[in-house]
């Protein structure tokens, strides 16, 4: 058996989430949900991104006696969130025996310039990137798993697309160059020349790459899929939405059915109100919670 906590373990078992959707869960029972809908984990957080934006003030780690609900409720893999930067809410949710942390964007930073030592950590973490750069400077510093970052909480999958094509024309430009000006794009992405290079021998990240931030319908999910995610990160889409099972069923079939239009049209129908969406433009500069880290 494969040791636990090493990079092939920790990459591995991001891999075996591809084509799936991980689910924000506040509460045992939506996590129920989430796993009788298909969810192929969840992720357990105090308030949904919506809420925390409308909330405002800190937000931090769940506490841990939801968590550990929520993992006795349901048998998929369970992810939890921790503060940018937060080593020590880290090392209890790896203490809890969470199977993955999300440091995220979400949660108020508690560190404004470095991000988590994730080599340190048995439990694999997952981060959040706009783009190749910052996809490979969390890579470096332990990350095996990426999801673009969006702007959550606001339904509104705009930003979602534009970090994703931004990350897919990155991978496509990086592939197509000669190999002498790898090292001067390095520099100037403030990416690890080594992962660098294994991008351009591959074609694509070293680990897997979901989508997250703002996804709200069927649509969305397959529109992410269609551009080259690995697999859905849902949060408030569902639960803020009226009949979050209905949703997140359809939300599930339209990600591992994404190219087939008529399956896409079918789930779509009768799944009652979405949620509300927020324009972006109307978002202060200071909630935007895609700029927090670098
Ligand atoms: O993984 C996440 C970020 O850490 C969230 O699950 C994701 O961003 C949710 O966003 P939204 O509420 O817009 O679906």
């Amino acid at each position: 058996m494969a040791e636990k906590g090493t990079w092939t373990v920790k990459k591995g078992l991001a891999e075996m989430l591809k084509g799936g959707v991980i689910m924000d869960v506040t509460t045992p029972e939506q996590a129920k949900i989430a796993e009788e809908a298909g969810a192929c984990a969840v992720m357990a957080l105090e308030r949904v991104p919506a809420d925390i934006r409308a909330a405002g003030g800190v937000a931090r780690m769940a506490d841990p006696t939801v968590i550990l609900r929520i993992m006795d409720a349901v048998t998929i893999p369970v992810m939890a969130k921790v503060r940018i930067g937060h080593f020590v809410e880290a090392q209890i949710l790896e203490q809890l025996g969470v199977d993955y942390i999300d440091e995220s964007e979400v949660l108020t930073p508690a560190d404004e310039q470095h991000h988590i030592d994730k080599h340190k950590f048995k439990v694999p973490f997952v981060c959040g990137a706009r783009n190749l750069g910052e996809a490979l400077r969390r890579i470096a510093e332990g990350a095996a798993m990426i999801r673009t970052k969006g702007e959550p909480g606001t339904g509104n999958v705009v930003e979602a697309v534009r970090h994703m094509r931004m990350m897919m024309a990155e991978i496509r430009r990086v592939q197509n160059m000669p190999r002498e000006e790898l090292m001067a794009l390095a520099k100037e992405m403030g990416a690890p020349y080594e992962l660098l290079l294994q991008v351009a021998e591959q074609g694509r990240l070293p680990v897997v790459n979901f989508a997250a931030g703002g996804i709200a319908t069927p649509a969305d999910a397959a529109l992410m899929m269609q551009l080259g995610a690995d697999g859905i990160f849902v949060g408030s889409g569902i639960f803020k939405s009226k009949n979050p099972s209905a949703r997140a069923r359809a939300i599930v079939a339209a990600t591992t059915h994404y190219n087939d239009p008529q399956v896409l049209a079918e789930v779509s129908k009768d799944l009652g109100e979405a949620m509300p969406g927020l324009e972006i433009a109307t978002i202060a500069p200071e909630q935007r919670m895609q700029d927090r880290g670098w």
